[in-house]
């Protein structure tokens, strides 16, 4: 069952000539990138090529040294991670980062925070707003356990479910945030082929069903070819071709940087 996607303006996402410098290394060299409303856009490269200094920076964990994220019409650039957020960004992190005693429930409830209006001393006194809120944020919980697959689990504890249910907990978790774009960090890596076909229809659902576009750093091929609308392929910090999945596929700027490490077949 798909959630009712919630109402709100499609936003591009702009990186502009975006540049990341640790003490004398380049992680990220100039790269400009658009990310069209409900879509999927791929950020492939090998090992050490600024994948995830980029994401760092789009969810305001690192700082550029130079350049700009525009999303709509907020500038992000400089803004702290809480900020971010509130202008609909999520991010999944590559490796597990759930309470380990949580029901799925609950973790997803986690991600309702932002949007919890009731505060610390009306939810304390039980009063019906409190409690109408607090309904209306389990529903929705609901709906989306069940958009991912994992209805039947929301009262067992998040840490006992196995690895790849556990992933999707924290896709859940990131959809419980109603963002428009979503930062996908390997989110198949270490699982199963059923587990990593499973997770890449939820995926293709949220944009879909929900029209929420997705930033993917993926080292499956596989998963990427099929999902993405849009690649960008980064080698160095330098970005080295763009384009759809077929172009850069084919591209020999792409395959030599990946010679060595296996071509993106
Ligand atoms: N906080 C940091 N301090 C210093 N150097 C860093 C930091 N973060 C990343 N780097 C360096 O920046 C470069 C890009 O790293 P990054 O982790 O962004 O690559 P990646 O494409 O995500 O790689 P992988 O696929 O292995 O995760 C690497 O040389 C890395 O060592």
């Amino acid at each position: 069952m798909t959630p009712t996607p919630q109402p709100d303006v499609p936003a591009t996402l702009h990186l502009n000539t975006l540049t990341v410098r640790f003490a004398g290394l380049t992680a990220l060299d100039a790269v400009s990138l658009t990310v069209e409303p409900g879509s999927v856009h791929a950020l492939i490269g090998p090992n050490g090529a600024g994948k995830s200094t980029c994401f760092n920076v789009l969810s305001g964990v690192y700082r550029a040294t130079s350049g700009s994220v525009r999303f709509g019409a907020a500038e992000l650039t400089g803004l702290p991670p809480h900020r971010i957020a509130a202008l609909g960004i999520a991010r999944t992190f590559q490796n597990l980062a759930l309470p380990p005693h949580a029901t799925v429930a609950d973790s997803l409830l986690l991600g309702r925070h932002r949007l919890t209006r009731a505060g610390f001393l009306a939810a304390g006194l039980r009063l019906p707003s409190a409690a109408r809120e607090a309904r209306q944020h389990h529903d929705r919980v609901r709906e989306i356990a069940e958009f991912v697959g994992l209805g039947d689990d929301l009262e067992r504890p998040a840490g006992a479910l196995p690895y790849g249910k556990q992933k999707l907990v924290e896709l859940g978790r990131a959809l419980c945030m109603e963002p428009r774009l979503l930062l996908l960090d390997e989110p198949v890596a270490g699982m199963t082929a059923d587990e990593r076909r499973q997770t890449a229809a939820v995926i293709a659902g949220v944009r879909d069903g929900l029209g929420i576009s997705i930033v993917l750093v993926e080292h499956d091929m596989g998963v990427v070819m099929r999902l993405a609308d849009a690649v960008t392929v980064l080698d160095f910090g330098r970005r080295i071709a763009g384009g759809t999945p077929a172009q850069v596929q084919s591209d020999p700027a792409v395959v030599q940087a990946y010679l060595g490490t296996g071509a993106p077949a």
